[in-house]
């Protein structure tokens, strides 16, 4: 099955526009000497500038996501934070300035199975033509992939995610037939199928319930701090982006703003396989 839902590639659009990256908290930048090896860089944001043509979104941005922290990214309509990300999985290409992934240059960067990426809420014809199986199933099958069979170990793994989203009972129904927090959870199933090491999330919660809404916000924080997850969210609901993750932002880059957790829950490395060990706690 090849169906993909999430465009993977998208043409550059270069051009204009300034905003200053301001760190609040140098040690952002500077890690101590003695950093764990859980503790790597795992996104790194030098001098990165961009512009849609004329229109100037960021400049000089500078930030680094290490392992295990919880990075929300605030800022008001149009501040750049769906741009930013947009650079960081690779769709769009910064202006200036470099962004490297797990340490390695973007432009060599492949190991893109890494990173699960749920773009902003897609709102899908009741007829477009793929069920929810087939969405999570497109998350195996990478930039490099989108030709390949299905194999039988695919397919577990498809079911271990529709199961640890509790989603197992719409796996034949199509993506459009669902709720905002259905279709919310098939794109996390889709972005845990590789068992990832950085989730990137793009206002998953709007549209859907409070309920839904805490729920969905608890699994995050489930993942986060039991499973080393590292995530780098934009959200608008400050309330919650808070609650986690404190008042202050670590930094500042013109509109944008990073509030950062980092999970201290496990000091040793241990690698989990997310999927798995979510199911196993039920
Ligand atoms: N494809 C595009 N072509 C031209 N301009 C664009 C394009 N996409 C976004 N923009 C503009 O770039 C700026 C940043 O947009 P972006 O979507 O990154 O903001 P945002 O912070 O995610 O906003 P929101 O909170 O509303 O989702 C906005 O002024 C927007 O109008």
């Amino acid at each position: 099955m090849t169906t993909t839902v999430v465009p993977d590639s998208v043409a550059p659009d270069p051009n204009v526009a300034p905003v200053v990256a301001v760190s609040l908290n140098d040690s952002n930048e500077r890690p101590p000497a003695s950093t764990p090896s859980c503790h790597r860089e795992i996104v790194s944001l030098q001098d990165v500038t961009f512009s849609y043509g004329s229109q100037h979104v960021m400049d000089n941005v500078n930030f680094v996501v290490r392992e295990r922290d919880f990075v929300g990214l605030i800022g008001s309509n149009g501040a750049g934070k769906t741009t930013l990300l947009r650079m960081i999985v690779g769709l769009l290409r910064p202006t200036s300035g470099e962004i490297k992934l797990f340490g390695t240059p973007m432009s060599r960067f492949k190991e893109w199975q890494l990173i699960g990426y749920v773009p902003q809420r897609n709102h899908f014809n009741p007829l477009f033509p793929a069920t929810v199986r087939e969405v999570v199933l497109s998350g195996l099958y990478g930039r490099r992939k989108l030709l390949r069979r299905s194999t039988k170990e695919d397919h577990l793994r498809a079911e271990d995610a529709l199961k640890t989203l509790k989603i197992g009972d719409l796996a034949e129904k199509r993506i459009g037939e669902l709720s905002g927090g259905q279709q919310q959870r098939v794109f996390l199933a889709r972005a845990l199928i590789n068992n990832p090491k950085l989730l990137i999330l793009d206002e998953p919660m709007s549209g859907i319930d409070t309920e839904t809404q805490n729920n969905f916000f608890n699994l995050l924080l489930h993942m986060h701090k039991k499973h080393n997850i590292t995530f780098l969210m934009v959200s608008h609901d400050l309330d919650m982006v808070r609650s986690y993750l404190g008042e202050a932002p670590r930094a500042k880059s013109g509109k944008l703003s990073f509030h950062v957790r980092h999970s201290h829950d496990l000091e040793d490395c241990v690698e989990t396989d997310l999927l798995h060990s979510l199911r196993q706690e039920g």
